[in-house]
């Protein structure tokens, strides 16, 4: 395989060594000659980058180029892939994000509910001007984005560049699942064949088979209901909040034993009950900044202070994998299976052509190539529906600048639901994020 090169949008991300610790493991599925790192906040991207760069340099020796800047052009020219993965605003507004809803009794999350479309409203300027600088430089690269919500980004990058097929919007959290079915199963996560369909985190597993096409489905639902059903991920499976996240599944399977949830259903499913459990001093941005984030920072420090990684353990994540096999089939076109966001088109039937909806779709230089799904039970369809018409208010509200428009897309939401109660947070939303949203009329 003939090696390419690759982009990081993002570098000063938390994700950033995880994927670099990836690529090192998965050199051979995905050979590279160059990285670059690039990000707009010089600081916060430069303790990643020179962390980075003593990791390569002792893990990654054939590797000819690694950078790290600030600048365009030496980011985004002559690249075979970009890996997005931004956060407008950062920290700091994702905290704002889950503590407003909260003050009104709603719940408080990144993507999910009035949370989740305060973040999609400020991603999406900086995601849309990103696309249109990357193909400045490179019209041939793949852009795999998975900056949330990707949901909503996703629809609006189809709503802004229609004829452009190479770009890919992706979500490890199906993928993270698996890993705990896996674990259940005690299999490799990747000798799993998922069934699934839905939404961005908005999604069901309707099977998985094993290699052989044998159906693990019941053995999976009853290890969940008869069992404890835990993050199994390195990254996740130690963190309070995800052991609850994926604890819930089993009360959703309970309830709906037909199709296995992808775990942020259970904003949805039981929204006074989770929001009941947060706290506003700690919501998960609070968690992040004193968790992933200074876990990160420290090992930055530690690697540039010592200037070697000889003590530190080079662990891929499922995450960092994910995002790169997902990207040696689209490059390489190795024609492998991974579940990724795509215009529906006819593949779950009875839902909206227009939708982008998640399946199992084969990886090709054509772009994803997905199975079709066929129809979908009437409960199922009728909250993914609920959940579409919200996503697509939300965009359409961006680019009509409409107030109501949102208003209506809150009140559509399952987190919410009640029009006052949907006007107070959008109300007070507009006002934290007035650097960040179009001006609403
Ligand atoms: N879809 C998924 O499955 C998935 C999984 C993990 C993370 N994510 C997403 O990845 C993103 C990064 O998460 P994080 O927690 O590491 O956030 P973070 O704040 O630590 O990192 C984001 C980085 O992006 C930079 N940035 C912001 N706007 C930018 C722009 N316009 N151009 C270039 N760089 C910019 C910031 O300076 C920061 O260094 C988030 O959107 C998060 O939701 C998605
Ligand atoms: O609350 P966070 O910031 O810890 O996580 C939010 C993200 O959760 C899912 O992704 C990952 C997680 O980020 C990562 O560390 C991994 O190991 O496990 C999670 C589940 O796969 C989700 O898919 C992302 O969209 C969220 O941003
Ligand atoms: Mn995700």
């Amino acid at each position: 395989m003939k090696e390419k090169n690759l982009v990081i949008v993002g570098g000063g991300s938390t994700y950033t060594l995880g994927i670099i610790m990836s690529l090192i493991e998965e050199k051979k599925n995905f050979p590279l000659k160059k990285i670059t790192l690039y990000d707009i906040d010089e600081q916060r991207q430069e303790k990643i980058a020179k962390a980075t760069e003593i990791l390569l340099k002792e893990h990654y020796p054939e590797l000819k180029d690694f950078n790290y800047t600030t600048d365009k052009a030496t980011a985004f020219s002559n690249i075979d892939a970009a890996f997005v993965q931004i956060r407008t605003g950062g920290l700091y507004m994702r905290e704002l994000d889950e503590q407003i809803p909260l003050k009104h009794g709603a719940i408080g999350q990144e993507t999910c509910g009035a949370g989740g479309m305060a973040y999609g409203l400020r991603s999406i300027t900086d995601m849309i001007e990103l696309v249109n600088d990357i193909r400045n430089y490179s019209n041939d690269a793949w852009i795999l984005n998975y900056t949330n919500p990707a949901a909503i980004v996703g629809l609006a990058l189809q709503k802004e560049f229609p004829d452009d097929k190479r770009i890919l919007n992706i979500c490890d959290m199906p993928i993270a699942i698996m890993k705990s079915y896996a674990d259940l199963l005690e299999k490799d996560v990747w000798e799993l064949i998922p069934e699934y369909f839905g939404l961005n985190h908005f999604g069901w597993f309707s099977k998985i088979l094993d290699q052989q096409g044998n159906d693990l489905t019941n053995e999976i639902k009853n290890n969940i209901i008869n069992g404890d059903f835990l993050p199994a991920d390195k990254e996740i499976a130690n963190d309070e909040s995800w052991i609850q996240t994926f604890r819930k599944a089993r009360q959703m399977l309970i309830d709906f034993p037909e199709f296995l949830p992808n775990t942020y259903l259970q904003y949805y499913l039981y929204p006074e009950e989770l929001a009941k459990k947060e706290t506003p001093d700690n919501t998960r941005a609070r968690q992040v900044i004193n968790g992933r984030e200074k876990r990160v920072h420290e090992l930055c420090d530690h690697i540039i202070f010592q200037q070697t990684t000889n003590d530190i353990n080079v662990e891929a994540d499922i995450h960092g994998v994910y995002m790169i096999r997902a990207a040696a089939s689209l490059v390489f076109n190795l024609k492998e299976t991974y579940v990724v966001m795509t215009e529906n088109n006819g593949i779950i039937s009875n839902l909206p052509a227009d939708a982008l909806v998640e399946v199992p779709a084969i990886l090709t230089n054509d772009g994803p190539k997905a199975f079709s799904v066929g129809e979908i039970p009437a409960f199922y369809k009728g909250l993914i529906e609920n959940q579409y018409a919200y996503e697509k208010l939300v965009v359409e509200a961006y680019y009509e600048k409409s107030y109501n428009k949102l208003l209506q897309a809150l009140t559509l939401n399952r987190t919410i639901v009640h029009a006052p109660q949907a006007k107070a947070i959008l109300d007070d939303l507009i006002e934290a994020n007035k650097d960040y949203w179009p001006e609403l009329n």
